[in-house]
């Protein structure tokens, strides 16, 4: 699809101007739309269509996700979408958490069904009743598989594209199955560690930490989650990690015969990502300019600008030519925008999609045989030259991932404060994340929620983090400390 022919409906980059990154939540709405990432103009709420910009991203961050899944010893499948009422409603905190969120089928045509029909909102009561079918002995122990589908949530709250959707179009969930319950909780482990490989390779720093009882999933024995911290602020849980224990292994009489011949439930976890992974690297990394996105899944990582002259115009797309020919060839997805914008329209249009690099190439570089190479993120004009350009712009995408990661993780670090009283609390998570001491009971917790008028993510999962202090709803003494914010 030509980019710069106007797209029947799509508003053309030139009229619509995207609002500084200071005014996070109207920059996050334009971005999608000009930065064609997303069309919300679907007549359905919560449902939104892909522009194949967006989807090249989408297919890249999947990519990355499918290749730690597939390389840590999971295997990919798919169950069905529809969940008979009779398996969805079995396990009764499962079915509380969600009950308010499903979707129903009740016809086929115009003939009523005999048994409502679930449209999955998470799948464990579409996969558990063939898990059951599926493990007999210790010897199919552990079962690791995971799909990435679309998921159907009637979401009350406010909804937004890429945040929270009614149908969550890319919900990579994992499912696994396990002889006791520490083995489950060393899977829940690698879990966490996968979702972290999955994030440093997306430039997104996480936050990670156990989800208070209350907040924990539905049907679970406890939760880890992976957030971050928006611009504004706000945390974005992009990432859960469940230890469900044997509760759905007694709901679907999982069992299996363990190496002494008896019966035993099995353990199992549960563990999911959507395409709050995108809004994360888009809002994390993006500024004033448009997106700026990490190479490892930008569409266009490269885009080369010939600088025409007319008496020079064939010696410099010779050159150009050249240097796109070496990058495809070095794998590097490299465009060259040779149409007749102006220069500071292409330079304009490239930064807003977001490419990572622009090589600019004129008379005079080709007399000294280089080039011109401006990164997305650091805009300083580097001269370079055209000798062994492709290892060059390798490197310098490399560097820029590292960049981008590095840079991100000091900006979240710095929005995490710790506090000692509500009132401190109260201020400091206007602009981010707060830190304080929590004897660790419900009541307290509920009491500091009230009082903040904020969400505690958890308690984090790395010991660094134990500060001695007094419980600030209670005064007792308190071992360990909560992250308190306001979440999306
Ligand atoms: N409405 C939504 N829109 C976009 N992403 C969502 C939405 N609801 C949940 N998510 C994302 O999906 C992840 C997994 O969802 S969940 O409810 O926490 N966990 C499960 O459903 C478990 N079955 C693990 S797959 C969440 O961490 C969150 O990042
Ligand atoms: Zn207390």
């Amino acid at each position: 699809m030509a980019e710069n022919k106007k797209e029947s409906g799509k508003t053309d980059a030139k009229e619509a101007v995207l609002p500084p990154k200071s005014d996070f939540s109207e920059w996050f709405n334009s971005i999608i739309d000009i930065g064609q990432i997303m069309d919300v103009r679907y007549p359905v709420k919560g449902l939104y269509v892909w522009y194949p910009f967006g989807f090249g991203i989408r297919k890249r961050v999947y990519g990355i996700i499918r290749d730690i899944m597939d390389n840590s010893g999971h295997e990919e499948t798919l169950f069905p979408l529809l969940i008979p009422e009779t398996e969805f409603m079995k396990e009764a905190d499962h079915i509380k958490g969600f009950e308010d969120e499903v979707f129903w089928v009740t016809h086929g045509g115009v003939t009523p069904l005999d048994v409502r029909l679930a449209l999955r909102p998470t799948s464990e009561t579409a996969i558990y009743p063939m898990y059951k079918l599926w493990v007999r002995s210790h010897a199919d122990l552990p079962l690791k598989l995971y799909q990435v589908v679309n998921t159907f949530r009637h979401e009350t709250k406010h909804t937004r594209p890429l945040i929270r959707l009614r149908e969550i179009t890319s919900f990579k969930e994992a499912h696994t199955v396990h002889a006791t319950w520490e083995d489950a909780k060393n899977q829940v482990d690698e879990a966490v560690g996968l979702y972290t490989d999955i994030y440093r390779k997306l430039s997104v720093p996480v936050l990670i930490s156990k989800r208070p009882d209350w907040d924990k999933f539905p049907g679970g024995d406890y939760t880890i989650a992976l957030d971050t911290i928006m611009p504004d602020g706000k945390t974005l849980q992009i990432g859960t990690v469940h230890h469900l224990g044997t509760n759905f292994a007694k709901t679907y009489d999982i069992m299996y015969e363990n190496a002494e011949g008896e019966q035993e439930y099995v353990n199992q976890t549960c563990y999911g990502i959507s395409e709050r992974s995108i809004a994360a690297l888009i809002s994390v990394h993006g500024d004033d300019k448009g997106l700026v996105l990490p190479p490892a899944v930008a569409p266009t990582q490269v885009v080369v600008i010939p600088v025409l002259f007319k008496d020079t115009t064939e010696a410099v797309m010779k050159a150009c030519n050249d240097v796109v020919s070496s990058l495809k060839e070095a794998g590097i997805r490299v465009e060259m925008d040779a149409s007749d914008l102006r220069p500071g329209a292409k330079y304009y249009k490239w930064e807003l999609k977001g490419s990572c690099l622009r090589i600019e190439i004129g008379p005079r570089d080709l007399e000294k045989n280089s080039a011109v190479l401006v990164r997305r993120d650091k805009g300083e004009k580097q001269f370079v030259s055209l000798d062994g350009i492709a290892e060059t712009v390798t490197a310098e995408l490399k560097q820029m991932g590292d960049d981008l990661y590095a840079k991100a993780d000091e900006k979240m670090k710095s929005m995490i404060t710790p506090c000692e009283t509500l009132d401190e609390v109260t201020e400091k998570i206007k602009g981010g994340v707060a830190t304080i001491p929590w004897c660790g009971c419900e009541e307290c917790g509920m009491k500091i929620e009230e009082e903040t008028n904020a969400s505690i993510l958890g308690t984090p999962n790395m010991d660094t983090e134990i500060r001695k202090g007094k419980c600030p709803a209670c005064g007792k003494d308190a071992e360990q400390i909560v992250y308190i914010a306001k979440m999306y």
